[in-house]
């Protein structure tokens, strides 16, 4: 997933009254300083002299670096000069020189950025926007899901690219992950993606990896009686797929699953086949696959940590082209044996379809390779751990709640075939698989604070017409956006039926009913993740194929909320039994 960031890179824009306000206070100093100087002179004594005019320089220095430091506080909540006063964090980054960083990176170590950021939102009150100084720097945060619509859909800033550079820099500075819309090429990415990506062809192509390698053989999806498969009288009876197969071992050993790591390397699988679906055998890809993006992680893990870019000596630079180039060369392998093959036409997978685009004069790529590459990379790792975790994160709330897991099977094992594949059709008939899947990404939002924005114009807030300056950096803590009370009533109740009642019911006292547009997972607008439609299918299916083959039961002690970039369910493991 993209990484939050808490830097710190915009100043408050000066404006000339304030300018001339500090510039008058400052003359005044000076003015002080002098005339203490001129006193001293005035009696005579050489020391006396000197010592006066040590003193007034550190008096007029530290006038200045206090006017220097206190300035945006100084300027946006005593003189109002960007428009808005929004209430500030209590704790750590009350003011400029008590900074929110050492609370952020503290919490972010321990993976409990969200505790942080609800201990702030209680300090100014449930559901409002509210700003946190990092070293005189203030970063906006926005909790009301109307202004954090309203960014997103309506101005959709870029992100901060300075924070998020190490994401993309290893490979091209120009992937997907760090175009804000400059010339278009962020929304010509987006219209490249989206026929394949946002439509028909993901679900199908997600339901084929599933349905092969997730196949149930013989009992059918039901788990139920076995199904003739030996109709066309060869004698042939469908195996279980690969995972199935790993699933029923696991469980006849007993062994006790970290879930959700068996899940990332399921759903990098997934992503792997949206991506490469017509490309080596399937397993041998996978295999490659993984190693390819654990090579590229380390690369990128040796060359990024502690060093910025600018600082980073030649040996860490060496490293990350290292890393540029191990992805480039992985990527034009594959490319040069589907050039043997032939071009595929119309194309088979999202691959093809970015290898077409390069040949095109005025394609979304612009003919760079090396985007291309980035642009698989961001693919492939944007995605395999949130909904590993969307899923991990149900199978903990569904064996904490036995009834709602009961009902799931019972609506799973109506809507799924007895045999044969399972289709979109299928899908469309889990109506409360789909209110557990919201309900999780409610509670546990896999992505709980989404990549910093920096506005380039003034924006007014809808909510309550603050006004935020150009140059603002803003944070979007989708977790609190969640965990709003007067948005969602008892929101640390996992509670699928919000789901099931009219929408907005809860807010006009009648009923549960979740608000869907407060519901932010994806985020909103041009950004929003583009792999939603893909993951939402690989989760409903997953789901379905462990809960009706499989009890599921929770071995070890407390499971806990780990929060850095992603939110993951810190110590759940999970033992399978296999069921009937
Ligand atoms: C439950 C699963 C997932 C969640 C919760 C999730 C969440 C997000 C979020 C919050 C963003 C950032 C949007 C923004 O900055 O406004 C994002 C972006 C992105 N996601 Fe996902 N994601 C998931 C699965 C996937 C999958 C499966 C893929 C790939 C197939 C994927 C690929 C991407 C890409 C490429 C972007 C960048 C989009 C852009 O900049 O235009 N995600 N995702």
């Amino acid at each position: 997933m993209l990484p939050a960031s808490p830097s710190p890179s915009v100043r408050c824009r000066p404006r000339p009254l304030a300018a001339a306000v500090v510039t008058a206070t400052a003359a005044a100093a000076a003015a002080a300083a002098a005339t203490a100087v001129r006193s001293v002179v005035d009696s005579g004594s050489a020391a006396g002299t000197a010592a006066a005019a040590a003193a007034a320089l550190l008096a007029a220095t530290l006038a200045a670096v206090a006017a220097a430091v206190g300035w945006p506080r100084l300027a946006t909540n005593t003189l109002h000069l960007h428009g808005s006063v929004l209430p500030t964090v209590s704790g750590g980054g009350r003011s400029p020189l008590r900074s929110a960083i050492g609370d952020f990176v503290a919490a972010r170590r321990a993976g409990r950025l969200c505790h942080l950021y609800l201990r702030w939102q209680a300090s100014v009150g449930a559901g409002r926007n509210f700003q946190a100084f990092y070293f005189g720097t203030r970063v906006v945060t926005l909790v009301c899901a109307q202004d954090v619509r309203h960014l997103l859909e309506r101005v959709d800033p870029p992100r901060n690219v300075a924070a998020l550079r190490h994401f993309g820099t290893p490979i091209s500075p120009r992937t997907l992950l760090l175009l804000g819309n400059g010339a278009g090429e962020h929304a010509a990415m987006r219209r490249l993606l989206a026929p394949y990506l946002e439509g028909p062809p993901a679900t199908a192509a997600v339901l084929g990896m599933l349905n092969r390698e997730l196949s149930p053989g013989k009992g059918g999806w039901g788990g139920g009686a076995p199904v003739d498969d030996t109709r066309s009288g060869q004698g042939v009876v469908s195996p279980p797929g690969v995972w199935t197969a790993r699933f029923d071992a696991w469980a006849a050993q007993g062994t006790a699953l970290d879930i959700a790591d068996v899940l990332m390397d399921l759903t990098l699988g997934v992503i792997h086949a949206l991506i490469f679906t017509s490309g080596w055998a399937h397993e041998e890809d996978c295999a490659k696959a993984k190693s390819t993006l654990q090579d590229y992680f380390t690369l990128q893990y040796l060359a990024l940590v502690p060093a910025p870019a600018v600082t980073a000596p030649g040996p860490l630079r060496t490293l990350r082209d290292g890393g540029a180039w191990w992805v480039a060369y992985v990527t034009a392998a594959e490319a040069r044996r589907r050039a043997r093959r032939g071009v595929a036409s119309p194309p088979v997978d999202l691959f093809d379809i970015f290898l077409a685009d390069l040949e095109k004069p005025g394609g979304a790529f612009g003919g760079d390779w090396r985007r291309m590459a980035a642009d698989v990379m961001a693919l492939m790792s944007a995605g395999y751990d949130t909904t590993a975790y969307a899923l991990s994160w149900a199978i903990y709330e569904l064996i904490c709640h036995p009834d709602m897991a009961d009902r799931l099977r019972a609506e799973y094992a109506a809507a799924f075939p007895a045999d044969g594949p399972i289709t979109a059709a299928h899908l469309a008939k889990l109506p409360y698989a789909t209110a557990v899947w919201h309900e999780t990404l409610r509670k546990y939002p896999p992505a709980p604070i989404t990549a910093q924005r920096v506005l380039a114009e003034d924006l007014t807030l809808p909510s309550d017409g603050s006004v935020l300056p150009a140059g603002t950096a803003i944070s979007i803590p989708v977790y609190l956006v969640h965990h709003n009370p007067t948005v969602y009533p008892a929101p640390d109740t996992f509670d699928p039926a919000r789901w099931l009642a009219a929408p907005g019911a809860a807010r006009r006292g009648g009923g549960r009913g979740a608000d869907p547009a407060a519901l932010l997972p994806f985020t909103m607008g041009p950004h929003t993740c583009p792999g939603q439609r893909a993951s939402g299918v690989e989760w409903k299916v997953v789901l379905g194929a462990l809960l009706l083959r499989y009890d599921l039961q929770a071995v070890g002690g407390d499971v806990e909320l780990e929060a850095r970039t992603t939110l993951r369910p810190a110590g759940l493991r999970v033992r399978l039994r296999r069921r009937g």
